[in-house]
């Protein structure tokens, strides 16, 4: 046995080899075990005390141990095993050399082809160089179809628009950890969080590429959770409301509107929730201010405490100072002991609607009691911590009514810890359709009527009108919309539109179009032509013939025209005599 031979041969193929006897005493190594053990140390060890772990991997009668790599070898080494029956463990270990370029492109691709996240890369020219199996998964294309397409050819973009790869590879900065819904494919959006690099090299910028996670399954996650949530807190407040009325109708769920800004100001609504902050809403009359403070309310952890509201404009100074802080008995002729809303409100919510017309001199109170967190009653001297919640909402931009004097600064600080803006009806089109649909519902089963929808006329219209009276003024329209449509109807039109609301809707102009259409000559003739045979036909009891006789016509012609004209003739009278 030429152990040294045998040896010699397996390191042809630059392996790791070690050969030992029947006791599994390492009797002999390749010079690259050389390279990592002392000889000395590992000649006549134990191969079991040397590599406890590896022994698991042992495969095969001749206990050849096999490695990622060393497939190819172990086979020879077998095979040679299988010649020198003598070598009971022969082990292998293909030591690649990692220096070299290939070696390391070829792990650098295998881990690239491993990886969860999409990775895709271009060139100087815009070329996809790399686009590994996560990216086609996340994007559901072929890598085989796309890489060697310029990007815009890839994703059928304009070549003069700017892709974000090429943005980067313009200006050289990186864009990290960005969160997009991205439409791929088949249009649905899918959720990815993305960083995109530059890649320079000795000072050049040689190309691109971005890694992108798919977080889809990580917001409907989410999403989830907070639509948990939302239910459980809605049953919630369904169960309080069934115990005691904590004084709202509304809660997130009630809130409509399909568009991207109605479902971002919920989202920052349900988290102002769970705040105790007090909270200033702005936005228009009408964009559901108060919708939203009765949402917050219901959603945060003392829903179940009283909300109160009252609104600033509606009532005269000294009544709002007695109403808001209550007073005490005597403290003015008829004065009763009164709990104030400060004091109602308890640990809930108080709802100061309209805050921008509250006096300037009640604004100082009011400061008074937020800035104390007391409040004492009109005409008393015992004073109760405040501990509710002060929501306040205003119709006008709050930087604006400082400016005039209407609005305390300190006060908006006070009020304004948290903030949210609902805007006007007329900047979310989506939601005026969306929501008119909505009403259109409501009204049908209110008034037994089956409208599905808007002449395209109006529809226009309803789109292009600026509503200033926002959520609002679109109920009540859609109100009389909805009464004065003929039952029958599928459609909502033009025509349906009161008269008073017409020019209000439409414009002037528009407006006296539609008057004018509406009493057009054929219109004007044909209604004159109905009175003056319905007077004559009054004039001689419905008699036919003495009627077509006054009026000059045969009775054929007379009889074609109450027809055509619609006349409907009286059923006590006794018709057509003659
Ligand atoms: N997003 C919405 N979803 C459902 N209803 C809404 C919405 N926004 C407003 N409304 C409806 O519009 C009407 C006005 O809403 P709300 O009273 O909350 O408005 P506001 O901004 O507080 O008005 P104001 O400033 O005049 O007090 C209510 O009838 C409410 O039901």
């Amino acid at each position: 046995m030429d152990v040294k031979k045998v040896g010699k041969l397996l390191t042809e193929y630059e392996q790791w080899v070690m050969i030992t006897n029947e006791q599994q005493e390492i009797i002999w190594t390749s010079p690259m075990i050389e390279k990592i053990y002392n000889r000395k140390n590992i000649i006549g060890c134990k191969f079991d005390d040397l590599f406890p772990m590896t022994l698991d991997s042992v495969i095969g009668s001749n206990k050849i141990m096999k490695t990622a790599y060393g497939k190819k070898y172990s086979i020879k080494a077998k095979k040679i095993a299988d010649e020198k029956k003598q070598y009971n463990f022969i082990f292998i270990h293909d030591l690649e050399d990692f220096s070299n370029e290939k070696i390391r492109l070829h792990c650098l691709e295998k881990i690239i082809s491993s990886l969860n996240d999409g990775i895709i890369m271009s060139d100087a020219q815009g070329r996809i160089v790399l686009y590994n199996n996560a990216q086609e998964k996340l994007e559901e294309l072929k890598g085989k179809d796309i890489i060697g397409k310029y990007l815009w050819e890839g994703y059928n973009y304009k070549a003069t628009e700017m892709s974000e790869h090429q943005k980067v590879y313009k200006t050289g900065e990186s864009i990290v950890n960005k969160y997009k819904a991205h439409a791929y494919k088949d249009g649905i959006p899918k959720y990815v969080f993305y960083s995109t690099y530059p890649i320079e090299k000795d000072g050049e910028r040689i190309g691109v590429f971005s890694i992108s996670k798919n977080e889809t399954r990580l917001k409907t996650l989410l999403s989830e959770t907070i639509e948990l949530k939302r239910k459980l807190n809605n049953k919630k407040v369904e169960q309080t409301k069934s115990h005691r009325d904590n004084g709202t109708s509304y809660t997130f769920s009630s809130i409509m509107g399909d568009s991207e800004q109605v479902k971002n100001l919920i989202r920052e609504a349900e988290t102002i929730s769970l705040l105790d902050n007090n909270l200033l809403i702005v936005g228009e009359t009408g964009t559901g201010k108060e919708v939203f403070a009765q949402s917050i309310h219901n959603f945060g952890k003392n829903s179940k405490e009283p909300f109160v509201a009252i609104n600033c404009a509606a009532i005269p100074e000294n009544l709002l100072e007695s109403i808001l802080f209550g007073t005490v008995k005597g403290a003015y002729t008829g004065a009763l002991d009164q709990v104030g809303l400060f004091e109602e409100a308890g640990e809930g919510t108080l709802f100061l609607d309209e805050l921008n017309s509250m006096p300037i001199s009640m604004q100082t109170k009011l400061l008074r009691v937020l800035q104390e967190r007391k409040v004492r009653r009109v005409g008393g001297l015992k004073t109760t911590p405040v501990s509710c919640r002060v929501i306040s909402a205003i119709n006008e931009s709050p930087q604006k009514i400082i400016k005039e004097g209407r609005l305390r600064q300190d006060l908006y600080y006070r009020i304004a810890s948290l903030c949210l803006y609902i805007p006007p009806l007329r900047e979310r089109n989506q939601d005026i359709l969306n929501m008119s649909y909505f009403f259109i519902k409501k009204y049908n089963a209110l008034l037994n009527k089956n409208v599905k929808g808007f002449s395209p006329e109006l529809s226009e219209i309803m789109v292009s009108y600026n509503w200033p009276g926002n959520v609002r003024e679109l109920e009540h329209v859609l109100e009389n919309l909805m009464i004065r449509v003929k039952q029958d109807e599928k459609e909502l039109r033009i025509e349906d539109i009161p008269k008073y609301m017409q020019s209000l809707i439409m414009g002037e102009n528009a407006a006296s179009k539609i008057q004018k259409k509406a009493n057009s000559l054929p219109e004007t003739l044909r209604d004159i032509e109905k009175r003056i045979i319905v007077e004559s036909l009054n004039k001689n009891d419905w008699n036919i013939s003495k009627t077509s006789r006054n009026l000059g016509i045969i009775r054929q012609s007379l009889k074609y025209r109450i027809k055509k004209l619609g006349i409907e003739v009286p059923k006590m009278e006794s018709v057509y005599k003659n």
